[in-house]
């Protein structure tokens, strides 16, 4: 049974000094004028399941004038409690039932999250790193042991690169890391092909709904090396690029996964609003396929979907939204921009919050 995010207590996260929500549903609608703190509220909810800001730095989130930021959450069934406070500095602190913990890992498995705002939607357009984040956000929900693969990986990538950068060229020792890697990489990657082979269907689907006239959608993965090759003979042949450039050029560090419209790329030839309906069926397939693997539910946060999709594609992508069994947190301008767009049969009720001035109330 997944957890849901029931009370949350937001102190000092932007333009809220102090927000105290109970009773919070299935669904919750946020709405209020610009600049009224609705975007907050969905960065408080971020900060407790991730640590961190989805727009900005740590710093752009502390409320000016003051150190820290602070949010608590309360979660169902379990009666679980959750609280991060991050400070100007940079020191973290997370809390689970009242104890510390050191990685934002325990965090993440306990509120996971998917999100969906206006820096989403250049996903497609922008750096692999960006699509590489988020294919394994899906990866380390669904696939068991990827996390510990993925961090063996970083270890070794890194001492690999302080060996080629500093020219010790202690062959031996290059040897020890390059087989290090070789064997992590092709764990991870292995996980990631396997997560790929759930999501690229799935992905398909929801495009057939969500936008039927884009033909020959396609999900193509990257795996960072020649796949004819196996890791170990990838880096074997990219030694003397690595030693001379002094980092390692090949393996999973390099994968991408990127969508085609009829065999061209989809960043260059969609619209905007195309592209922005792309990134919503990724996304929504990700959560999708976290449920099917029986690993819960994640969390939406999505950010004025109204002032991003028109009226149409904002209604399938709730349709989609009222359909999983998924916490939402959604914001919009005016109560109706949700309400009318938001299925009437079906779905869940829609707990409303009016947000005014850095505080919000339920209506
Ligand atoms: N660190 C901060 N400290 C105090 N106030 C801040 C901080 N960062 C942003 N703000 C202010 O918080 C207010 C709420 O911002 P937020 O992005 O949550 O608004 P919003 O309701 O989502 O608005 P819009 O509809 O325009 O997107 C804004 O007035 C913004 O200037």
């Amino acid at each position: 049974m997944s957890n849901q995010l029931r009370r949350l207590h937001i102190n000092q996260v932007r333009n809220l000094d102090s927000v105290r929500l109970e009773d919070l549903q299935r669904v919750n609608v946020f709405f209020g004028a610009n600049g009224s703190g609705k975007t907050s509220v969905l960065e408080a909810i971020h900060l407790l399941g991730m640590a961190r800001s989805f727009r900005g730095s740590i710093r752009s989130l502390v409320t000016h004038g003051h150190q820290a930021c602070t949010v608590f959450g309360g979660l169902t069934p379990g009666n679980q409690s959750i609280g991060v406070q991050r400070g100007l500095t940079g020191d973290v602190q997370i809390k689970v039932n009242g104890s510390s913990v050191r990685t934002v890992a325990e965090l993440v498995a306990i509120l996971p999250l998917q999100v969906i705002t206006a820096e989403s939607f250049d996903l497609l357009t922008g750096a692999p790193g960006a699509r590489r984040r988020f294919l394994d956000w899906g990866v380390f929900h669904v696939e068991q042991g990827f996390y510990g693969q993925w961090q063996r990986y970083q270890r070794g990538i890194k001492q690999r690169n302080i060996l080629l950068r500093h020219g010790k060229m202690s062959g031996q020792e290059l040897a020890v890391w390059t087989r290090e890697i070789a064997q992590s990489g092709e764990a991870l990657s292995a996980d990631r092909e396997a997560y790929f082979t759930r999501l690229a269907p799935r992905f398909r689907d929801i495009m057939e709904g969500l936008a039927p006239s884009l033909k020959d959608l396609e999900l193509r993965y990257r795996k960072g090396w020649d796949k004819q090759l196996s890791l170990l003979e990838a880096l074997e042949n990219s030694l003397s690029a690595d030693r001379e450039q002094g980092y390692t050029h090949v393996g999973p560090q390099r994968a991408d996964m990127r969508v085609f419209v009829d065999g061209r790329l989809a960043a260059e030839v969609l619209s905007r609003g195309q592209q922005k309906l792309v990134v919503c069926g990724l996304k929504l397939a990700q959560g999708m396929v976290m449920a099917e693997a029986e690993r819960g539910n994640c969390a939406y946060l999505v950010d004025d979907l109204p002032a991003e999709l028109d009226r149409e594609h904002a209604g399938l992508v709730c349709s989609l939204l009222s359909s999983m069994s998924a916490q939402v947190f959604i914001t919009c301008v005016q109560r109706e921009d949700i309400s009318a767009v938001w299925p009437a049969e079906g779905g869940a009720e829609l707990a409303m919050f009016h947000v005014e001035q850095g505080n919000a109330t339920r209506q």
